[in-house]
């Protein structure tokens, strides 16, 4: 197998110092005594991308994936081990694409066309790509120093595409952009790319799924994960959960997170409402285990749910609403037009609900749950008793399926005639 990028045994060590003044102390000590201590940015990584394949870099802030990058591209050595890199690469690495600040967009696209050696008449088309893909109108004629990082992002990724690399890495950059630009590119890279080797760093799970053939994990400066997109996604988000879980819970003595997770107690204060019936923890399980960071269409959504009632009520309605990060709702749904008799509760106490539901074919984003109880009769004008808003924060993905709005509702049926 051809490959592209060949990271063998690669560390990169820095030497922290407390003090500046250490730094110096070091240099002028006769007796050569170290006044630093070593940090492993990254330890003894290895790994081989074949050509024409996209991978995913996936980790916490911190973990070591532009320390990688930026050794992958050469603008840091490492201190140990070996990196080899067949074809010409571009990269837009945490926003840093090699321009030059004072220069007008043009001129930095003239910059790129030198840099990369095409002749005139090549880098006039090219010019003219560039300027169309990036689409910041005016803009491009003034320093790159006066745009937006949205706008810097767009020149950046529209000089890295049209220099025909081998190999193109993308740190991040594209997280800056409009959600629209960013679809524009994603689709670039993953349908008009199929040649070049991609790395990504992102943030973003459905781009992820969608143009990543592997997903490494990187946790400390190490890999903890090398393999499928969706098992890396899955080994990620646990990372990610236990640690927002540590730091709520960061006084209690924590020896299961993952069962731990499953059942999330909610402070008092966090409820709206007139609060005689309250939820007083809660858990959501997907086909019936932990989640795992991301639901697809006709996955089962159990919310369970633990609530205290003061008193008795014939007539409770139990319900949740799925918002989007804009806050628009785009599922929901309540026990009153659902299941259309009223909930009886016969005495104060605690009670344990459970709630299902089959997720439907949505676009793929992160989507904020709200439970809520109500009492009365009617689905619109009945008692607010307990409010628990966007408590349940979910990601959906699409990885077999494309989502042509933000809910698909599959065609039933069709049937074509001569007339
Ligand atoms: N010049 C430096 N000197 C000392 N430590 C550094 C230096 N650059 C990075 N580090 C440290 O190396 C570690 C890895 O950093 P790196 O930027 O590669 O992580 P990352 O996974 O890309 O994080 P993020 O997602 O926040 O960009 C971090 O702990 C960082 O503080």
């Amino acid at each position: 197998m051809e490959y592209s990028i060949e990271v063998t045994n690669v560390t990169k060590v820095y030497k922290l110092y407390n003090k500046p003044i250490d730094r110096l102390l070091e240099l002028i000590n006769p007796f050569k005594k170290s006044y630093c201590r070593d940090f492993y940015a990254t330890e003894n990584i290895s790994f081989s991308i074949p050509k024409g394949e996209c991978w995913a870099i996936l980790g916490k802030n911190g973990s070591g994936k532009s320390t990688l990058l930026k050794m992958i591209t050469g603008v840091l050595k490492q201190t140990e081990g070996e990196i080899k890199v067949d074809g010409k690469l571009a990269a837009l690495l945490e926003l840093g694409a090699g321009f030059n600040m004072e220069y007008t967009g043009i001129e930095n696209i003239d910059l790129s066309m030198a840099i990369y050696d095409y002749d005139k008449i090549a880098a006039d088309e090219k010019k003219e790509k560039i300027i169309e893909f990036a689409d910041i109108g005016n803009f491009i004629n003034q320093p790159v120093k006066t745009y937006s990082s949205g706008m810097f992002a767009r020149l950046a990724f529209a000089v890295a595409i049209n220099v025909d690399p081998d190999i193109l890495i993308i740190d991040e950059a594209l997280s800056v952009g409009d959600i629209f630009f960013q679809q524009k590119c994603n689709i670039y890279m993953k349908e008009k790319m199929e040649g070049t080797t991609r790395i990504l760093v992102s943030h973003d799970m459905n781009a992820v799924t969608a143009m990543a053939n592997k997903v490494i994990v990187m946790e400390n400066g190490k890999i903890i994960f090398i393999g499928n997109t969706l098992d890396g996604i899955e080994m990620y988000t646990k990372i990610m959960h236990s640690e927002v879980f540590a730091v709520t819970n960061k006084d209690e003595d924590i020896k299961d997170s993952s069962s731990a997770l499953d059942e999330i107690n909610i402070e008092e204060e966090h409820l709206g409402g007139a609060k005689e019936f309250i939820i007083r923890s809660y858990k959501f399980l997907v086909n019936g285990e932990s989640y795992k960071g991301f639901i697809e269409a006709g996955d089962k959504l159990s919310l369970s749910f633990n609530i205290y009632a003061s008193r008795p009520s014939k007539n409770l309605i139990f319900g949740y609403l799925c918002n989007d990060k804009f806050g628009n709702s785009i599922i929901g749904e309540n026990t009153i037009t659902s299941i259309k008799t009223p909930i009886e509760i016969s005495s104060t106490g605690d009670y344990k609900c459970q709630m299902e539901l089959i997720w439907p074919e949505v676009k793929p984003q992160h989507y904020f749950i709200t439970l809520g109880i109500g009492e009365g009769h009617h689905e619109f004008q009945h008692t607010i008793q307990c409010w628990l808003q966007n408590v349940i924060n979910i990601e959906a993905i699409s990885p077999r399926k494309t989502i042509h709005a933000l809910i698909n509702n599959p065609i039933t049926s069709f049937d074509i005639k001569k007339i």
